[in-house]
């Protein structure tokens, strides 16, 4: 992480932000919420403009109402005070524009120049690309062939995922992106990355004399990342079928966060060494050997009907616009390891699922226990010391360690110390987009995901997805509302160790009782 402190109260260098897909579903729940968060916060100032395009016709005036109707509906603030309303909405321009076709952006070059002229813009332009992957490649040569990055400022390229299907298809995306924008002018978003806690990971680690000589495998004995969701496939069943968690989840979001708990410290606090460390480290992935090695640490659910807080809900194959003999996974539990010095033999289980009980993001660290049990001769069993990351919705760090209970019984108990950053900032927490794009225009790229990254983390997937095709038979099906199929909780089993589900269980956040058991 770059110690951008000193920028931190200041506004993104000015810029044309083009938006793709201006009238899709990303941008009216994330991304104008997040420009206008950033306006309101002072981040952007008054030389920017954005250009809405997508092929519906809009006028700018119905465009503005769009953006309005967005911030009300998703935004952390209200769009209340006339005065910063109308500042604002007076930068967004509307644009109808097939990207297939090279003459729009011709067209669109012309309106740019306006806008320069009228915000007083350098020439930076900065391309949203909210939109399905495979319209990436054309609208990065049309802009090319339409004139549009032959400006004196900079050009930069934000795309959202899924970047690519596997291996493969990523590299040919990746080509021919590579036509038209160097490396460092692609911003890959993975919005994880942007969320507080995860970006806390690194303080966390690297800021507390606490941790940093605990975070091996002489003192770790296993991680556990959890990703549950309690939403269904909703209405994107279509992208979602032919998709499934490993590629929506585990290739990217679990991976990033996986590579932030097990990356060395980089030398520099300068995103190229962050990015290297975490390459380094899903380098270090051992590599499943075949599908045997698969399916005995990998475990793939569907939902089926199933029920929560009394209410039934669908199989996943009831869903709209998924095949009724769908073989997609809406689950993944996994075991994984890192081969390297610092993590031989630590496990790594992670988990993502769709219709489980809570919806829940959590990185337990579970410590080893002391070596040797002297308390009270060693007639009560000590839970072992947890780190708990909690990501999402929740957001804070949440420490277990063994204390005395008060008394002559001399009862030993778990107790948790809790910092609730969500409890204190509440809603306020800067949304992840608006890191993302707040970063994107200052250039800041740490907390986006470099090719390499991207590349790895396909090359690990790709061999559970090639056993996956080859054996049907490994799908295994849970209940809507459950915590998903039986086997995860014996993969953890088998090692010794259980799932801590600590948001989840509310009980569970005050004091365990005596052995620490869930
Ligand atoms: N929605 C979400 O929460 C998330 C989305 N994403 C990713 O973001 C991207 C966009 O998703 P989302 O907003 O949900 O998708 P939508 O289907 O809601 O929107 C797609 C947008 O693309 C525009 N479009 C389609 N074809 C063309 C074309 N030929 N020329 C110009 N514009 C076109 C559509 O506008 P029109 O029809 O008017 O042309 C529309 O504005 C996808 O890559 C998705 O995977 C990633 C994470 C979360
Ligand atoms: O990228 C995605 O993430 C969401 C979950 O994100 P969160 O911030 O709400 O935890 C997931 O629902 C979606 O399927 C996936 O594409």
């Amino acid at each position: 992480m770059t110690d951008v402190s000193k920028h931190d109260t200041i506004a993104a260098a000015g810029a044309v932000y083009y938006l793709f897909g201006a009238t899709g579903d990303l941008a009216r729940r994330k991304l104008f919420p997040a420009l206008f968060s950033l306006y309101k916060e002072g981040k952007l100032a008054e030389d920017f403009a954005v250009v809405g395009l997508a092929r519906r016709p809009r006028t700018n005036e119905q465009f503005r109402a769009d953006v309005y109707e967005s911030i009300g509906e998703f935004c952390r603030y209200k769009a209340d005070e006339t005065e910063l309303w109308n500042r604002f909405a007076e930068h967004f321009v509307y644009m109808s524009l097939d990207i297939n076709n090279v003459d729009g952006f011709r067209q669109l070059n012309n309106l740019t120049e306006e806008l320069d002229a009228k915000f007083d813009i350098p020439g930076n332009r900065l391309f949203y690309l909210a939109l399905a992957p495979d319209l990436f490649g054309p609208v990065s040569f049309n802009m090319r062939d339409g004139g549009l990055l032959e400006s004196k400022g900079w050009n930069r390229l934000v795309i959202e995922k899924p970047f690519g299907y596997d291996l493969e298809s990523a590299r040919k995306l990746n080509a021919q992106l590579n036509q038209v924008f160097k490396e460092e002018e692609i911003f890959r978003i993975d919005h994880y990355l942007g969320k507080e806690m995860v970006q806390n990971i690194e303080v966390i680690r690297f800021a507390n004399a606490f941790f940093e000589p605990l975070w091996n495998n002489k003192h770790i004995a296993n991680v556990q990342i959890t990703l549950s969701e309690t939403v269904g496939v909703e209405e994107r069943g279509g992208y979602y079928d032919k998709s499934g968690a490993l590629r929506d989840m585990v290739q990217n979001h679990m991976m990033q966060m996986l590579s932030m708990i097990a990356m060395e410290p980089p030398s520099r606090l300068h995103p190229e060494d962050i990015r290297d460390e975490k390459v380094k480290a899903l380098r270090s992935l051992r590599p499943f050997a075949n599908e045997e090695d698969v399916n005995k640490n990998v475990i793939r659910g569907q939902y089926s009907e199933g029920s929560s807080k009394n209410k039934p809900l669908n199989g996943y194959r009831q869903e709209d616009s998924v095949q009724s003999d769908s073989m997609t996974e809406t689950y993944v539990a996994a075991r994984v390891f890192i081969d390297n010095f610092r993590w031989a033999g630590v496990p790594f289980y992670i988990r993502t699922g769709k219709r489980l009980p809570v919806k829940t993001t959590e990185i337990v660290i579970e410590f080893k226990n002391v070596p040797n049990n002297v308390l009270f001769a060693g007639r009560h069993n000590l839970a072992p010391n947890l780190l708990v990351f909690r990501v999402n919705p929740m957001e804070g760090i949440y420490i277990k360690i063994n204390a005395k209970k008060p008394g002559v019984d001399n009862v030993v108990q778990p107790v948790s110390m809790e910092f609730c950053q969500s409890c204190m900032i509440g809603i306020n927490t800067p949304e992840a987009y608006e890191r993302l794009i707040y970063d994107a225009a200052r250039g800041e790229s740490t907390y986006f995901t470099r090719w390499d990254e991207v590349a790895q983390a396909w090359s690990y997937v790709d061999r559970i997805a090639s056993a996956w095709r080859e054996d049907s038979s490994s799908l295994q099906f849970y209940p809507a509302g459950s915590w998903g199929p039986e086997q995860m909780d014996k993969l953890l089993a088998e090692d010794g160790f259980h799932w801590w589900t600590v948001n989840g269980q509310e009980e569970d956040n005050v004091i365990w009782l005596s052995g620490g058991d869930k």
